[in-house]
């Protein structure tokens, strides 16, 4: 392994463990960090992670370590997998052992509740490095397609392109297409919204509803996410990408979707509570939909769904009451 690229990943969830076989797959040296012993000592004697990923087999370059020194010691990639919620806290604890000029790599699509901070900002807040050291990943990245080698494209954006396009070497393999951006704004809004429209989604999966209705909510959420970007300097053509309509479309469709199988469940009757207590996974729309909803008020942007799903996941509101007052919202123009 001489000469490779060494990564450290960070949360060894279902996409934290898909991306490091991923990068692993592209011939880098990876080390997976998990919290739990037993989880990294499974990783590296049975090649696999049974909690979240069970059944792919992990290449046999990719090691585990519950120690985050270890896994960041002489890193040039350093991936954050963690929930966004969490971000701040285990990055206060990682800052100090991170190498001095290693990109730092978010994967995470949430807003920072509290702050209504994109998780690029809490990473340079707390680690206090420059902007064109930190980057995203983002795009139609189902963890479990991805761990099984179906083919699909994703989007690395950095203010500073040579960076991204250093992760996107790193990372590029034969199934696993990344494209460059620097527009990191746009990026980080694809995904954080889109798991709030998928929540909605899922609701009227749940409620029984079909295809016209998923087709209007993902046209009218992927407008509410643009006009949520355009007010905070995004670019709008990124929202026509990978990290825009790509994502949203994979995400509001696939029953794979733990955010559309959360407003799911939502929709059959379930109460935010029992669905809480069915997962382990991290849900991110659910507590990400106030942060975004908070920053549409700021800005003075309308955000019909997203305010919708606040009001069933937090406020009460049944998803019967929530179409009625989709549906009753004054005529307008498109
Ligand atoms: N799973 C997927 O298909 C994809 C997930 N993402 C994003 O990646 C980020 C990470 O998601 P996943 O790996 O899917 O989540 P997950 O729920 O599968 O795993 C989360 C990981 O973070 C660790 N962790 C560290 N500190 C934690 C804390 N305080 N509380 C809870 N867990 C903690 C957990 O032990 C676990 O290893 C999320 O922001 C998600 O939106 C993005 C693309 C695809
Ligand atoms: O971000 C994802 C796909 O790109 C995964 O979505 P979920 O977090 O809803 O599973």
């Amino acid at each position: 392994m001489t000469g490779a690229v060494r990564a450290a990943v960070l949360g060894a969830g279902s996409w934290g463990t898909t991306f490091a076989k991923v990068l692993a797959d592209a011939g880098c040296a990876v080390t997976l960090h998990a919290r739990r012993p037993e989880l990294a000592a499974a990783i590296t004697a049975d090649r696999e992670n049974a909690d979240y990923l069970p059944g792919v087999r992990l290449p046999e370059s990719l090691r585990a370590t519950t120690d985050a020194a270890e896994a960041l010691d002489g890193a040039s990639v350093v991936v954050l997998a963690v929930p966004s919620q969490s971000l701040r806290e285990n990055l206060t604890a990682w800052t100090p052992l991170l190498p001095p000029d290693a990109s730092l790599l978010s994967l995470m699509k949430g807003i920072e509740l509290g702050t209504t901070k994109r998780m690029s900002e809490v990473i340079c807040e707390v680690t206090g490095a420059g902007a064109d050291r930190v980057a995203v990943l983002s795009g139609p990245n189902l963890a479990r397609e991805i761990a099984e080698e179906q083919p699909a494209a994703t989007v690395i954006a950095c203010p500073d392109h040579q960076r991204a396009a250093a992760i996107q070497a790193a990372c590029l393999t034969a199934y696993f297409r990344p494209y460059t951006n620097t527009d990191m704004v746009g990026c980080e809004l694809g995904g954080a919204v889109k798991n709030v429209i998928a929540l909605a989604c899922g609701v009227a999966e749940g409620m029984g509803f079909g295809d016209n209705t998923r087709a209007s909510l993902i046209t009218r959420g992927l407008a509410e996410t643009a006009r949520l970007g355009s007010a905070l300097g995004a670019e709008l053509t990124t929202f026509a990408g990978l990290a825009g309509l790509g994502d949203l479309v994979a995400t509001c469709s696939s029953p794979l979707s733990r955010n559309r199988t959360f407003g799911e469940k939502l929709g059959r009757g379930m109460s935010l509570e029992e669905v809480q207590r069915s997962t382990r996974q991290t849900a991110e729309g659910v507590k990400s939909c106030r942060p975004v909803l908070e920053l549409g008020l700021a800005h003075g942007v309308e955000m019909p769904i997203t305010e919708a799903v606040v009001r069933v996941c937090h406020e009460g509101v049944t998803a019967a009451q929530m179409v009625k007052e989709i549906m009753s919202r004054e005529a307008k123009a498109e």
